[in-house]
């Protein structure tokens, strides 16, 4: 990187992909070897002293307590000019003005930057409610949590944050797509270049939304051609032939000891109780579920690993889905969040796979998988390869992950490795097929995990274009297996061209339908109380692991920073961080060392994270769907959870009606103001029951087109490219 890049970089500030830290003396050790500038400071602006200065500026968030004023600032920049050729740690320095806002002295200043402006305003005059509990000051709430007073106040120093560089942000996308030069987005910048265990750190390439991304309201999306357009990596993106900065970022492989393979948390006391679960199985001639594992009659190496894995016993998915995929049929299976999908269809496949005396081809240019699976995010497809490692531990079967924001050099050197579990995000696996490195021939399997968001408009002209490859086998000669716990019926129809005409159908309670292990609340919370109430709910929770969604990436960074300033150790995850980014704040938050993760829809789907007791909507997302996906991330087989949405009459009031649905479905108390405006709301087709079967809770082929979560499934939200889409 020359330093022309540096220069570049350091004169257009951008936002930060935030960062701030308490811990000291934690910075830049992160699992790939940090690479950001340590420059001592000589001067102890900070009581802290210069660890946890570094970690004020390398995140662009220059306080007015400790920075000082507007010259932290300058400051920032003169040490970051200095600092050039070093470590790329400037990069985030002077980010648009955060030291400025700063220097007022109010946790608010940032805030301005937002498209939030009034908020910051109302919540100073208002300052912090000293009550305990959840209750907002004048919000009216029907059904708050219950209060623990008493653990509250401050958590200091417990090193928060998730690390990383924070000032680079990848380009936006869940899948794929960052960097992705070429004439795509047009305001690339230049990578950082960092030593550590080099690793060169992703330019910035503005907030571009690449394909196959969630791009964010408010958010500064630049696409070459139209919201939809996307190119390849193999079409010229970061391993093509144009300009643009390479992505080298190569995720430290996972640990290969068996007690890390095989860790695993422990059910909760709810996990019986999904036997009490209705399942509903369509289509011809279905297999009987089975009851125990020994029933599926698996290979003796799958059962060592099944139980090395603490599983004992089946969840309804897994009784149904097995015997339907050993059987050889195509399913379509929707059950609730945290019920085991993923062992529901990876153990019948690798044991198809035993059966066949599939062993992984060795050094081979062209590989040529049995089976390919595709999820929407890279954290996602990441924990599915684990679990694909795992319970292929000690065979012949070898799973390779990939997945954008990677170096793609590293992608086709695990696969040449010898291939037969493909786990593969739409866009990098595109790419490599676009090389021709992965040949289709071989695949017996296409699994679409969160299949409805792999159909919908972001990713099905993807996945369209996978099956229309050449030399995939059709869906006549392949077994096509679609998993998710939301499924709108329009999905549902594009999902036919997928999947044989006799596929099976299976439907383990409400399609669509919440986690009845989460406990959940609404508050009504106007957008100007937010904070306020987020900080007395967090200091409330204490040091349980907790989610907080926000609708941008901006937001998600604002939101961070700002518990940061709170004492409050949080970490960060969306599509504008880089990847390792990202990988370490899933880490931070993972192993409790950052107890709160604020994110994006990015993290709402599929992460299974041990220990998550909490989930809190600051704000709510546009479809029902993606509620019901984002508080599934607590409440996770048979363990129990809470979530806490912050409703705002004036956006929210859209949601209201399939609100009401979802929470009395699941047996939750339904606030009477929320009843109220979902009854002022309405919206014709409703059936207006609350306990009523309002999802299109089947099969579409029954004919049974009822309304899915009353109009506002996924594809059917009132905005759905508001949302952080897909494309
Ligand atoms: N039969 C089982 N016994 C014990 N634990 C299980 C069993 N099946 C799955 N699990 C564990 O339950 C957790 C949730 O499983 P998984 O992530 O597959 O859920 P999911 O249904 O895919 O959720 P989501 O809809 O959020 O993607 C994982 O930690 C998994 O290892």
């Amino acid at each position: 990187m020359g330093d022309e890049d540096w220069e570049a970089e350091i004169i257009k500030p951008h936002v930060s992909s935030y960062v701030p830290v308490f811990e000291k003396d934690r910075y830049s050790s992160g699992a790939n070897g940090d690479t950001f500038n340590r420059t001592p400071s000589s001067s102890s602006e900070m009581d802290d002293g210069p660890s946890r200065r570094d970690h004020f500026m390398r995140s662009g968030f220059g306080s007015g307590r400790s920075l000082g004023n507007r010259d932290a600032g300058e400051s920032n920049k003169r040490e970051n000019t200095s600092t050039m050729g070093g470590f790329g740690g400037g990069k985030g320095f002077g980010n648009r003005g955060f030291s400025n806002k700063f220097e007022e002295g109010d946790s608010s200043g940032f805030w301005r930057e937002s498209n939030n402006d009034r908020e910051d305003n109302q919540t100073r005059s208002r300052g912090f409610s000293k009550r305990g509990g959840y209750q907002a000051g004048n919000d009216s709430e029907a059904s708050g949590p219950s209060r623990r007073g008493g653990r509250g106040s401050f958590r200091v120093g417990r090193g928060g944050f998730g690390l990383g560089s924070p000032n680079q942000g990848s380009e936006f996308d869940q899948d794929e797509v960052t960097q992705r030069p070429g004439g795509l987005f047009s305001s690339r910048r230049p990578a950082l270049t960092g030593t550590g265990n080099g690793d060169t750190s992703q330019g910035r390439s503005g907030s571009g939304s690449g394909r196959g991304g969630y791009k964010g309201l408010n958010e500064e999306v630049i696409t070459g051609s139209g919201k939809n357009s996307w190119k390849s990596e193999a079409e010229g993106g970061e391993s093509g032939d144009t300009q643009g900065p390479k992505v080298t970022y190569i995720p430290p492989p996972p640990p290969e000891d068996e007690d890390s393979i095989f860790a695993h948390y422990q059910t909760g006391i709810n996990f019986d109780k999904y036997d009490t679960i209705l399942v509903e199985v369509s289509g011809h001639d279905a297999p009987p579920a089975i009851l125990t594992f020994e029933e599926a009659n698996l290979c003796q190496t799958l059962n060592n690993n099944i139980a090395k894995a603490g599983y004992t016993k089946l969840t309804p998915v897994q009784k149904y889905s097995i015997p339907i995929i050993l059987a050889g049929r195509d399913l379509m299976a929707c059950a609730q969040t945290g019920s085991g999908k993923t062992a529901a269809f990876l153990l019948p496949i690798l044991a198809h796979m035993m059966r066949d005396g599939i062993t992984a081809s060795r050094f081979k240019e062209l590989q040529e998988p049995e089976c390919i699976i595709v999820a929407p995010t890279r954290e996602l497809i990441n924990q599915i390869y684990l679990e694909a490692r795992k319970f292929s531990f000690g065979t012949c079967v070898r799973a390779v992950v990939i997945y954008g924001g990677t170096q793609l050099g590293h992608s086709i050197r695990q696969i040449v490795q010898g291939c037969n579990v493909l786990c593969a995000t739409p866009g990098r696996l595109m790419d490599i097929i676009g090389k021709e490195k992965i040949g289709l021939k071989q695949i017996k399997y296409l699994v679409l995990d969160e299949a409805d968001r792999m159909l919908d408009m972001g990713f099905g002209p993807e996945m369209k274009k996978l099956i229309s490859c050449p030399g995939m086998p059709s869906k006549e000669q392949r077994q096509t297996l679609m998993f998710s716990a939301t499924f709108p019926e329009e999905i549902q129809r594009l999902a036919g061209e997928f999947l044989k005409t006799n596929y099976l159908f299976v439907a383990v309670g409400q399609v669509g339908g919440a986690c009845r292990d989460v406990q959940q609340s609404v508050l009504q919370v106007g957008q100007y109380s937010k904070r306020e109430k987020l900080v007395e709910i967090l200091r409330n929770i204490g040091e349980e692991r907790t989610m907080v969604f926000v609708e941008t990436k901006k937001k998600a960074d604002f939101i961070a920073t700002f518990l940061c300033q709170e004492k409050i150790s949080t970490t960060s995850i969306h599509g504008d961080r880089e990847q390792r980014e990202r990988e370490q704040a899933l880490g931070d938050f993972r192993c409790g060392k950052c107890p709160v993760l604020v994110a994006t829809s990015v993290a709402a789907r599929g992460l299974d994270i041990e220990n998550v007791q909490h989930v809190i909507n600051f704000d709510l997302p546009s479809t029902i769907d993606e509620y019901v996906h984002r508080i599934g991330r607590t409440g996770r087989c048979g363990n129990t959870g809470r979530a806490i949405s912050f409703f705002d009459p004036e956006s929210d009031n859209h949601l209201a009606q399939p609100l009401v649905k979802v929470l009395s479905d699941a047996q939750q108390d339904v606030p009477a103001w929320l009843e109220e405006i979902a009854f002022s709301t309405y919206v014709p087709g409703f059936t207006g029951s609350t306990r009523g079967n309002v999802f299109a809770s089947v099969d579409t082929r029954k004919g049974k087109s009822t309304l899915n979560t009353a109009g506002f499934s996924s594809s059917q939200a009132p905005n759905p490219v508001d949302d952080e889409s897909w494309d």
